[in-house]
């Protein structure tokens, strides 16, 4: 591709790639130079420019000597305009979920439906990029804007048809996610979390809003998840936007789901679509999987999928990876569930989901994540006090703080739990200590691999850790 097709005016040169971090850039490489939340990326135009940049998308105000200076004042938006048309085509229909929770869940079940549809499905997000017969982790949920696009590109160039991500508020604040059309885009749910990014909840709401405001096809659908009291705002904006809309939920439209009954393994769902209703029984527990489910089928039928086929496609789910996954049974017979809920709102969703099925008591295991919104600490705590019987508070990816500190800190909130730091023996306590007719959650990795502390990694698997304690 030659700069002068992607800037009108600009000299005849190859541009051979496309690089946000300056480390990255090769000769022919268009920089995107932005300011972050921890460093100015205008401060290494200089070093790109040295290692050959050959353009660099940057504010007016930025400096840029020896390579043409590509001037925006959303340098992020004009740089993912340009770097879409490098990487594309991508797959004729790629839809996005946006919420605090449930967005890998419905990406996840987004793909299997449209799998047994037989599409050529993939997707994004916090489990990495999937496909029918591969799994690469990028580390992000939504990966950074070069990342992203080099992937759906090359997807596309597999022969992947169909595409479900995530979009995260950092993505969408971020521009990760543009360039490419959005043919449905929803909206799982709004609950406290990233206020450490985004200040404040209204802040929070809008980075998400971005999704239905600009990235979704004008021509595109909104799913909304409409038993959201945030659910409201999303509507409106899509109707505003002459959007198609397609509501889901107890109070959809669309997918109405008119009773949920839990069974041993799963839950038999009433759903009615039009005037008929349609009875299927989901292989998951909880209503949270309920609702994520009801989403992705919106997704699917949203982009042309047969609404009885697609519905009917719920009884074949395949659980996600981390989300109330049983991971053991202990000697005494306690079934031993992972969860990935790292929020107040979630870890009401994963107990709720647990409850109908504790004949003695629940026994919840779990943390707060370091550097990341500290708010969120304390009301966690109190959710767990709240709705599990037996409290043990852990450690969770304490980055670069204190753990003890950030124990105290969900200890506020649940001032009769028991505080063990290091989760091996957490979990190793809970699990001594369920007896028959008890539950163990241990909550907030999910499919995570690692126990960050400080700058490292160390290799630390919630499901295995549970069947090594329960062995
Ligand atoms: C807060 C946040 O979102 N940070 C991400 C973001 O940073 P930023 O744009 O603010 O960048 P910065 O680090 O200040 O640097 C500014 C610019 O200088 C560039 N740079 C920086 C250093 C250098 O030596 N050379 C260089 O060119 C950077 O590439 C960047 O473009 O862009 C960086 C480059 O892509 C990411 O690595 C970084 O993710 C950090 C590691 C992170 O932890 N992000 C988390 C919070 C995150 O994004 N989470 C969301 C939400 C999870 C969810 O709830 O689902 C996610 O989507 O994963
Ligand atoms: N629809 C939902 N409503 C409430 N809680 C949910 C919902 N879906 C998932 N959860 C809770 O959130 C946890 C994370 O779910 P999931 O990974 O699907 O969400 P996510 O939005 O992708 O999270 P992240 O922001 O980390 O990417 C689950 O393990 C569960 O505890
Ligand atoms: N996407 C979320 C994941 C949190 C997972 C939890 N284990 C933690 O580290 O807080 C985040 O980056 O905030
Ligand atoms: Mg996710």
């Amino acid at each position: 591709m030659r700069l002068s097709h992607l800037v009108p005016g600009a000299p005849d040169v190859a541009v051979t790639g496309f690089a946000i971090d300056h480390r990255k850039v090769a000769p022919g490489t268009i920089f995107g130079a932005f300011e972050g939340a921890r460093v100015n990326g205008e401060d290494f135009i200089p070093a790109a420019v040295e290692a050959g940049a050959v353009a660099v998308v940057a504010r007016s105000a930025a400096r840029v000597e020896g390579a043409l200076h590509v001037r925006s004042d959303e340098p992020r938006a004009l740089f993912a305009a340009l770097a879409s048309r490098f990487f594309a085509p991508f797959p004729a229909t790629c839809v996005a979920v946006t919420g605090t929770n449930g967005k890998t869940s419905t990406v996840e079940m987004t793909r299997q439906l449209w799998r047994m549809a037989g599409r050529h499905a993939a997707s994004i997000g916090t489990l990495g990029v999937t496909t029918a017969d591969d799994r690469v982790t990028t580390g992000l949920t939504t990966p950074d804007v070069v990342t992203f696009l080099s992937n759906v590109g090359g997807l596309a160039r597999e022969g992947v048809t169909h595409l479900a991500f995530e979009a995260s508020s950092h993505g969408l604040t971020q521009y990760r996610t543009e360039g490419l059309p959005v043919a449905a885009a929803a909206f799982t749910n709004l609950s406290r979390d990233h206020l450490d990014y985004h200040g404040d909840m209204a802040a929070y709401f809008t980075a998400k809003l971005r999704l239905f405001a600009e990235v979704l096809s004008a021509t595109g659908t909104a799913v909304v998840w409409r038993d959201d009291p945030q659910s409201e705002r999303v509507v409106n904006l899509a109707r505003e936007r002459g959007n198609r809309i397609v509501t889901v939920g107890e109070h959809g439209d669309d997918l109405r789901l008119v009773a949920r009954e839990p069974t041993l393994l799963g839950q038999g769902l009433t759903i009615r679509a039009g005037d008929a209703d349609h009875r299927v029984t989901l292989p998951l527990i909880g209503a949270y999987q309920a609702a994520n489910a009801l989403v992705a089928a919106g997704l699917v039928i949203a982009t042309g999928g047969d609404v009885a086929a697609t519905i009917a496609g719920l009884a074949r789910l395949q659980p996600v990876r981390g989300r109330l996954e049983r991971a053991a049974i202990t000697t005494t017979g306690a079934p031993v569930y992972v969860d990935y809920a790292h929020t107040p709102d979630a870890l009401e969703a994963a107990t709720a989901a647990l409850r109908p099925h504790v004949e003695g008591r629940l026994i919840l295991v779990f943390g707060a994540g370091g550097d990341r919104d500290q708010g969120k600490r304390e009301p966690m705590g109190e959710a767990a006090a709240r709705t599990a019987d037996v409290v043990i508070v852990t450690d969770d990816n304490p980055r670069g703080e204190d753990a003890a500190a950030i124990r105290a800190a969900v200890l506020k909130g649940a001032p009769g739990a028991r505080e063990i730091g290091d989760r091996r023996s957490a979990i190793a306590a809970a699990v001594a200590d369920a007896g028959a007719g008890d539950i163990v959650l241990i909550a907030g990795k999910g499919h995570e691999q690692g126990q960050i502390v400080g700058d490292l990694v160390l290799p630390f698997d919630d499901v295995a850790v549970a069947r090594e304690c329960a062995a």
